[in-house]
């Protein structure tokens, strides 16, 4: 199936859908947005420095009509969200979201109900437009680079008067090996040192419940969730978090989730592996300490 990948410049990100075209055809064709090499092989290439959605849209429905494009794959983030359902709706596609998994036949799957159940769906029309979650598929490993064409970006509808980084200590939260989350469990905002001190012993990121974020002791973008960020360490801690559905939509790929709370009905314990029923502030310092001598 003609299949078209549209991403920002990123090995991760493309190795990902790249990965995923595989279900679909051989060779994908791309949509490289923002500066330098494309990496990796494709049959065709386009580049461009604008990443707005509603700058991009024309030009891509235009190409996607022109080239007939069967499949065309988004990554779950702020470009892919932002283009699904324009594309969608300009191609009159149908649009299927947060894909985490496929099968043969055209065969999806994707969370419902904030994760509490997976859906599977088969896609009986082309075009479609798919978004992927992030990490639930190996990145292909990307050799070598592609030339490309400039794609015709002539309309301005949208302008970038400023943008403003999200400032990170350490490791990204989406990208740490380790997340240590805090939940309204915590009591205040100084306590989240405590987890910062574990999380850097281990070279992990710091993450919250909205219940801590709701508080004012974490920022809004440490936020894991449904309406959060989606992590997928190989340990997430969840330190004085009840679990709610909303915030296990945030963890459902993650590899090992150790729980410590003080209350053994909480909710958090179903989906960890390891759970310590006690005070957090009485197990995290002895964790850390023992890490550290341990290393
Ligand atoms: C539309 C919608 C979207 C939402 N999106 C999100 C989302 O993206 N992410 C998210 O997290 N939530 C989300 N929520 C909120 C969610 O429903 C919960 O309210 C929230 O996750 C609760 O946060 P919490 O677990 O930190 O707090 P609580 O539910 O108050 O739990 C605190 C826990 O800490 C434990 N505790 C207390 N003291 C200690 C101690 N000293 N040591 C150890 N344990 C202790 C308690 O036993 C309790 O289990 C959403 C809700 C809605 C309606």
């Amino acid at each position: 199936m003609k299949t078209l990948i549209i991403e920002n410049i990123d090995l991760k990100k493309i190795g990902e859908l790249k990965t995923v075209s595989r279900y679909f055809c051989e060779l994908p064709d791309i949509i490289a947005l923002g500066e330098g090499d494309i990496p990796g092989n494709y049959g065709k290439a386009w580049q461009s420095s604008q990443t707005l959605p509603p700058n991009l849209v024309p030009s891509i429905v235009q190409l996607a009509k022109l080239e007939n494009y069967e499949v065309i794959l988004l990554s779950v983030s702020t470009l892919g969200t932002g283009l699904a359902g324009p594309l969608s709706a300009a191609l009159s596609a149908p649009v299927v979201t947060e894909v985490t998994a496929i099968h043969s036949d055209m065969v999806i799957e994707r969370p419902i109900y904030g994760g509490k159940a997976i859906i599977k769906q088969k896609i009986e029309s082309t075009p479609v437009v798919l978004t992927i979650r992030r990490k639930y598929f190996e990145p292909e490993v990307l050799e070598g680079h592609t030339s490309s064409i400039p794609l015709n970006t002539e309309s301005e509808k949208v302008q970038l008067i400023s943008e403003k980084n999200e400032q990170t200590d350490g490791v990204p939260l989406e990208d740490a090996p380790v997340v240590v989350s805090g939940g309204r469990g915590i009591g205040n905002a100084d306590n989240f040192s405590l987890l910062q001190t574990l999380a850097d012993q281990l070279n992990g990121a710091v993450g919250a419940s909205r219940g801590a974020v709701d508080e004012g002791w974490a920022s809004p973008t440490r936020q894991i969730g449904q309406t959060g960020k989606i992590v997928a360490p190989s340990v997430y801690f969840a330190v004085g978090v009840s679990g709610a559905s909303q915030h296990l939509a945030g963890i459902a790929n993650s590899k090992c989730v150790v729980a410590i709370n003080k209350d053994e009905e909480a909710n958090i314990f179903n989906r960890a592996r390891f759970g310590l029923v006690c005070d957090y502030q009485k197990i995290i310092p002895q964790l850390t300490q023992a890490i550290k001598e341990n290393r």
